[in-house]
């Protein structure tokens, strides 16, 4: 059933690209299906009547059976590549966005996603070539059955010979099956070779370096190498040993049929064009075997790709679809109640978090390196959802996703370096103002980046990055365009600052969340600010001190102060190193 359905997605997304061609396709499949065996009936007649008026007309029914078979044979491949490019093309983007369009970070945590999306991602040839590679076994047993049928008029034990083609068809679809196997088990270290290949061979280089790390490095790549072709070489050679079998005994059948219409001829039952017309049948008989079994491993390979891809269409479509919309404007704010959260390794990163986020104010995150901040950030986001207790969005269960997504503006920490237009680049930040030049030099002039653009040689039109030959930036710089996106919602629900500023100075980021703690409040968003500075979370309504996944303090900066706790020490600390 899973295989039909895997047919079907192919058959209808290479008719949709081109119907014509695929008819053309499918006349020249099924002529080609009958000339084999209306080649056989030619010659025969030829070597039984070489004298007769029909002859003239039997070698024309030769020559053009010969005709499709060749020239047919060339434009039909032509057309189905064309058809295949189109079919990937269309392919790549769905699979895309249905990557793209899982709500949520949570599946990226799941290895066995992982190492299917790989397969799918990396497989988009063999799906949209499978229909022809069906198509090819269709149009091969077409063609054998024509000649088992063929090969019964001289001698019915003849279909012996079809016997002897089994073990050539079974031995080597068991070995298939072992192939696939090892594909999705070596998949895990094909990911690990190929992230440590990248970071050996890429621009950020430098780093291992400087720490030397290369040769290491190198020698982890070659293990993971040496896996994952060892897993897929021990399934191939299973498969060359069955596939041997099944020839060998084949080629036994061809011997003994060969040996068996000699005979025939030699005591009359059999005519001389008889004879020819075996020999030519099992002479393609071979070609047609052969074609079936390619046939089939293409097949089955390229069904086994489009079923990932369906298993991921299914994945996607199976995702909880939250209807309830975000609201348009918060009123009380965000609640946490009871929050814990652990990203499937059974490890907890927040424990009991119970957390009161008022609409309208800037709360800041602190706690040292690992203490769950971003976590925190991130469950708010909705990209993962928490394992224990609840997150309300005034007073109600979280909203859809996607509706959520769209009232979030902000920094992460993580954030991307689009290698992209400057405009583009911030741009992204609301999509439906991407080619409004006010709202981009609006959020230019909020994000602190209008110094780094003015720098660049076609401003705003700059192209970014060095993959396209565009500028490259300093991190700093990066990080400006990153605020920038940052600031192209005006109206967001809430504003996540995940270390905004990491790589600015400290004067500079107080400047920035002093400008921003201004204007927070307006339509009630709430900011979430994250950052190691404590000079400049002071500027924040409340701050939550977190630790090891829990709460330790939380209040304004004087009542932390006041109370003389981890934040008062840390703040001391970092006051004191200042001066
Ligand atoms: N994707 C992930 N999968 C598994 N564990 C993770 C993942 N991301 C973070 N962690 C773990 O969760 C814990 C909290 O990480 P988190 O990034 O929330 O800390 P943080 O307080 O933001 O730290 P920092 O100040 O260094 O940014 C850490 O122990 C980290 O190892």
């Amino acid at each position: 059933m899973r295989r039909l359905r895997a047919l079907w997605l192919v058959v209808e997304l290479s008719w949709r690209a081109a119907p014509a061609s695929v008819m053309v396709v499918i006349l020249f499949l099924l002529a080609e299906s009958g000339a084999v065996a209306a080649f056989a009936l030619a010659v025969r007649h030829v070597a039984d009547r070489p004298s007769t008026p029909g002859v003239l007309f039997a070698a024309a029914a030769a020559g053009l059976a010969k005709a499709v078979s060749w020239a047919g044979f060339r434009l039909r491949k032509n057309l189905q590549f064309d058809i295949s490019e189109r079919v990937g093309v269309e392919l790549e983007d769905r699979t895309l966005a249905l990557i793209a369009g899982v709500p949520g970070l949570h599946h990226l945590e799941d290895q066995s996603y992982l190492d299917k999306v790989e397969l799918v991602r990396t497989q988009s040839k063999e799906v949209a070539s499978a229909v022809w590679a069906v198509a090819d076994t269709a149009r091969f047993v077409v063609s054998l059955v024509l000649s088992l049928v063929l090969l019964t008029t001289v001698d019915p034990s003849l279909l012996v010979l079809a016997v002897t083609v089994v073990p050539s068809i079974l031995l080597p679809r068991w070995s298939r099956r072992r192939i696939r196997r090892a594909e999705l088990t070596s998949a895990r270290s094909a990911r690990r070779h190929r992230h440590l290949f990248e970071a050996c061979t890429g621009a950020e280089a430098g780093e291992i370096r400087v720490f030397r790390a290369g040769a290491w490095l190198r020698g982890e790549a070659a293990t993971a190498w040496r896996e994952e072709t060892e897993i897929r070489a021990r399934a191939l050679v299973v498969d060359a040993i069955a596939t041997a079998a099944g020839w060998a005994v084949l080629v036994g059948g061809f011997l003994l049929a060969l040996l068996a219409v000699a005979a025939l001829v030699r005591a009359g039952q059999a005519s001389v064009g008889d004879l020819v017309l075996v020999i030519t049948l099992i002479t393609q008989l071979r070609s047609q075997v052969g074609g079936t079994l390619t046939g089939l491993t293409n097949a089955a390979r390229g069904l086994a790709a489009t079923d990932r891809f369906l298993w991921l269409r299914d994945y996607a479509a199976a995702q909880p679809l939250d209807t309830t919309a975000a609201p348009t404007v918060l009123t009380s704010g965000i609640e946490l109640r009871g929050v814990g959260f652990s990203y499937g390794d059974r490890r907890s990163v927040l424990k009991g978090i119970d957390l009161v986020l008022p609409a309208g104010k800037v709360i800041a995150l602190v706690g040292a390196n690992g203490a769950g901040k971003t976590t925190l950030v991130k469950l708010l986001c909705g990209f993962y959802r928490p394992t224990e207790g609840e997150i309300l969005v005034d007073g109600g269960p979280m909203p859809d996703l996607r509706s959520w997504h769209t009232g979030i503006a902000g920094v992460f920490q993580d954030h991307h370096r689009f290698e992209l237009l400057v405009r583009e680049a911030v741009g992204i930040g609301d999509l439906p103002r991407i080619d409004d030049p006010a709202a981009i030099g609006a959020a230019v002039d909020r994000g602190a980046a209008t110094e780094v653009i003015a720098t660049l040689p076609n401003g705003l039109h700059t192209q970014l990055g060095r993959t396209f030959g565009g500028m490259d930036l300093s991190g700093g710089q990066w990080q400006r365009i990153s605020l920038a996106r940052g600031r192209m919602r005006t109206k967001p629900l809430l504003h996540v600052l995940d270390e905004p500023a990491a790589a600015l100075d400290a004067v500079t980021e107080h400047e920035l969340i002093r400008r921003h703690a201004e204007i927070a409040g307006h339509g009630n968003a709430i900011t979430v600010l994250v950052t190691h500075r404590l000079s400049t979370v002071r500027l924040a309504d409340h701050v939550v001190v977190l630790d090891g996944g829990h709460i330790v303090e939380q209040g304004t900066h004087d009542d932390l102060l006041a109370l003389d706790g981890q934040y008062a020490r840390r703040y001391g600390e970092q006051e004191n190193t200042y001066r």
